[in-house]
């Protein structure tokens, strides 16, 4: 298997490879856990503008997202999987927007090739659907000042586990905890988001976008789950 870790803020051409999108502060851990609280799906939205157009035309979707930390004013939620751990949201159709995950998912899902979202939230699910593929990109959302170590903590544990290493997820937590990432959140007020992006495996399924919508694999019956829509 070849994997590869790369920018996906920086990177333009990507390959027909499977890819797993990573933004672990904070998209691809709060998508999982709204999952977790039973969510129907999410619809990953690139704007402000198109979120709202959306609601209009959905009034029973809820709306959720942030720019550059700060949840969007009127919207049901931010981008907290703190917040969201709290919530119920049985059968819901989620809209979801953010700064840096959904801005990336956006770039990838225009090539070729099955696209997962992952955290610690759904590791082993996630490592479970693509250890068998013959190459993945690790694509990391990074962020407008190219800081996100937690996202390359992350990457660089599902990459040592795909390539067959012993991994002890608690080192790699614990990495997270003293990231520049959790310091960030610790100043921005969202602390609390910093253990809810550790809680391990809490999510047994892996997370595909498939046609515009971000599902459980399971969801998807029988077909591939081609990124293309
Ligand atoms: O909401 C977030 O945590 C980030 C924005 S920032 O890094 O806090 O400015 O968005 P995401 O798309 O989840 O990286
Ligand atoms: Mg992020």
């Amino acid at each position: 298997m070849i994997v590869n870790v790369i920018d996906g803020r920086r990177e333009k051409n990507f390959d027909d490879s499977t890819k797993v999108l990573i933004d672990i502060f904070r998209a691809t851990t709060t998508i999982p856990l709204m999952l977790y609280r039973n969510a129907k799906s999410i619809i990953p939205v690139r704007t402000i503008t198109e979120t709202r157009k959306m609601k209009a035309k959905n009034p029973d979707y809820l709306t959720s997202g942030e720019r550059y930390g700060v949840r969007i004013p009127r919207f049901n939620y931010g981008n907290s999987p703190s917040v969201i751990m709290g919530e119920d949201l049985s059968g819901k159709t989620l809209l979801f927007t953010s700064t840096n995950g959904i801005k990336v998912l956006f770039k990838i899902r225009e090539f070729p090739g099955d696209i997962y979202l992952s955290s610690f939230i759904n590791f082993t699910a996630t490592y479970n659907a693509i250890k068998d593929r013959e190459k993945v990109s690790i694509i990391v959302s990074n962020r407008p000042d190219g800081i996100s170590d937690e996202d390359y903590i992350y990457a660089n544990m599902l990459k040592a586990k795909l390539e067959g290493e012993e991994v002890n997820v608690d080192d790699y937590c614990n990495q997270i905890r003293a990231s520049h990432g959790a310091k960030r959140l610790k100043i921005m007020g969202a602390a609390a988001d910093i253990e809810s992006s550790l809680k391990v495996d809490i999510y047994h399924e892996p997370i595909i976008y498939s046609n515009g919508k971000i599902i459980p694999l399971t969801k998807l019956s029988g077909k591939s789950p081609s990124a293309s829509e």
